[in-house]
């Protein structure tokens, strides 16, 4: 079971809603995967004018968490604002908090986002900080109020899966008793498995599912790798070895060359 904020859900996957073909898809999708926690974009949706469209009605249907997020802003105002928003109408006290800072990674502006984790904090909020994976950084997040950190494991949209499993892995054992969601940039089931084995709490994607050729068959493929990788980790997977160890036993041999 993960615990986050006081909540326990038995799915360690948490999808994300946008760019789906369809909101039909999307659901298919969300219902195919297992997940219990869905995050929304606020401006994106609102830019979008869906509000009290289909979109909300699907997602309401669902019966799952929403996890609004401040995707696509800039600033700790716009983000402070966004999530305001979101909690007059969604309420719920849970913002996935997003403040990027460079255009063309989407790179977290992690000063920012220090900023605004603790002003919206002091408000009530449930943070969820997306965030590199900066232990400092980390550090910080967790002083200014936040009892969950997302780690970044590749830059927005561009699956590519973990490009620094060891910053991953130091986050691990910097932060061991505080949740961990790796968030942005996986690409297929196998990263998650991957994280999972490293002993992520969960994971967070989007656009690897809602742009794969079968959003739903992909969807169903990523629920299983999160489970997969679980029970690896609880299994205690061995390290690895530079050196050949051989598994059937040289005792009883024939012939010893
Ligand atoms: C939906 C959402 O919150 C994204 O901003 C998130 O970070 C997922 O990233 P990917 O689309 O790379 O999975």
């Amino acid at each position: 079971m993960l615990e986050l904020y006081g909540e326990t859900l038995s799915s360690r996957l948490l999808l994300g809603t946008a760019q789906y073909p369809s909101p039909a898809i999307m659901a298919d999708a969300v219902r195919a995967s297992g997940c219990e926690v869905v995050t929304v974009s606020l401006r994106r949706e609102m830019a979008g004018n869906r509000t009290g469209g289909r979109f909300w009605e699907l997602i309401r249907e669902l019966g799952v968490r929403v996890l609004p997020n401040t995707a696509g802003c800039h600033s700790v105002k716009e983000a402070v604002t966004t999530a305001r928003m979101a909690r007059e109408l969604f309420g719920t006290e849970w913002i996935k908090l997003e403040v990027i800072g460079n255009h063309d990674t989407l790179q977290p502006d992690v000063f920012g986002l220090v900023e605004a984790a603790r002003i919206l904090s002091d408000d009530g909020f449930r943070v969820f900080p997306y965030t590199t994976d900066d232990l400092v950084v980390g550090e910080r997040l967790l002083e200014a109020g936040c009892g969950v950190l997302m780690p970044w494991c590749a830059p927005i949209g561009s699956a590519r899966g973990p490009i620094n499993v060891d910053g991953l892995r130091a986050m691990r054992g910097a932060f061991h008793d505080i949740p961990l969601i790796v968030d942005a940039g996986l690409g297929r089931p196998s990263h998650a498995a991957m994280v999972m084995e490293l002993g992520f709490d969960a994971v967070l994607l989007n656009t690897a599912v809602a742009k794969a050729g079968d959003p739903v068959a992909m969807a169903e493929a990523f629920g299983g790798a999160v489970e997969a990788g679980r029970k690896a980790f609880l299994a205690g997977p061995l390290e690895p070895r530079d050196m050949a160890v051989p598994s059937t036993p040289v005792i009883g041999k024939a012939v010893f060359e």
